[in-house]
């Protein structure tokens, strides 16, 4: 897969401020590359340097082969923004806003269609609409030219849990049409559920990129497997085994931790053994562990 956007050294400080320190992405084409880190780690400046609506102090970046300063004209035809504090004037309607910024780009989305899918009422003015209403026009301008890459940040932050369900969908639709999308978010379950490969970004510097299963793995954080033996078990027989770090029993149950492929190895094992688990449960360790783990902080 090509890359769409390279960020190479990426550097911004605000007076004596460093908010990115040293950055750099490679976006591929057609993925969700989720921007994952706790509140001031630099994810707005990165995103917004990529956007081109910021000017980095040192490093490079690319999007579709273009210079988002120089080439601005031509990228913003290609490249949706949905930022985290856009204003439009008060008195602009739903319909009326889509309209005028469909009308900005040479093949822009069906706004009608758009504006349903995302649950938005056509005559409502700007400046009536909630905090959610606002957020979900915010993506669909975001969305309205039809871009080839969709830079969105903070895509679901105060949408009810139906909105943002309704919305990640939305974005699911986006991505099967093959646009590129770069999402900075607090949620891990809408990391986990969307992105293909997070950048886990802290103090200004990428600390890590891989896919949500790879960090939970990097993370090296146990797993848990519980559950009642149909019949005596022998527990040497878990104990030996590579993927097992310790083997419990507690009244009826037993309970084996262990690394990632503690499941397969334990019901390896019962099945050669012929021995039925039951209530068998699982923790398995979550993006959010693993973001815990590497940044040393709490997601959302
Ligand atoms: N225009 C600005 N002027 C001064 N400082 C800024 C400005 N924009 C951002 N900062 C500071 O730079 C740092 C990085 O900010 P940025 O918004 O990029 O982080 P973020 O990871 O997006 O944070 P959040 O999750 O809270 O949105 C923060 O300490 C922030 O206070």
């Amino acid at each position: 897969m090509s890359a769409v956007i390279e960020v190479r050294n990426l550097h911004k400080r605000y007076g004596s401020k460093v908010a990115v320190d040293d950055v750099s992405l490679t976006v591929r084409e057609g993925e969700i590359l989720g921007v994952l880190g706790p509140n001031g780690a630099g994810k707005s400046t990165t995103v917004e340097s990529i956007a081109g609506l910021r000017t980095p102090d040192r490093g490079s970046i690319r999007v579709l082969g273009l210079d988002p300063l120089r080439d601005r004209a031509s990228l913003t035809r290609q490249l949706g923004v949905q930022l985290q504090d856009g204003q439009l004037p008060a008195r602009l309607k739903v319909a009326e806003t889509l309209e005028l910024y469909s009308s900005f780009y040479p093949n822009p989305a069906d706004w009608r269609e758009l504006m349903s899918s995302l649950g938005l009422t056509a005559k409502v003015p700007y400046g009536k609409l909630s905090g959610g209403q606002k957020q979900r026009l915010s993506i669909a301008l975001a969305l309205v030219g039809n871009p080839r890459i969709a830079i969105l940040d903070e895509l679901t932050t105060g949408l009810d849990p139906q909105a943002r369900r309704d919305t990640w969908e939305l974005i699911e639709g986006v991505r099967a049409r093959g646009v590129t999308i770069v999402l900075v978010t607090h949620f891990m379950e809408e990391a986990e559920r969307l992105c293909d490969r997070v950048a886990l970004i802290d103090a200004g510097r990428v600390v890590t990129v891989d896919t949500p299963v790879g960090l939970t793995e990097q993370a090296r954080i146990e797993q848990r497997v519980q559950f009642r033996p149909t019949r005596p078990v022998d527990e040497a027989l878990f104990r030996g085994l590579p993927e097992v770090s310790s083997v419990v029993r507690r009244g009826e149950l037993v309970i084996v931790t262990g690394d990632a492929n503690v499941l397969n190895a334990v019901t390896a094992v019962l099945a050669r053994n012929q021995i039925v688990a039951e209530r068998l449960r699982v923790e398995q360790a979550s993006l959010e562990d693993a973001y815990v783990e590497l940044t040393g902080k709490r997601g959302k």
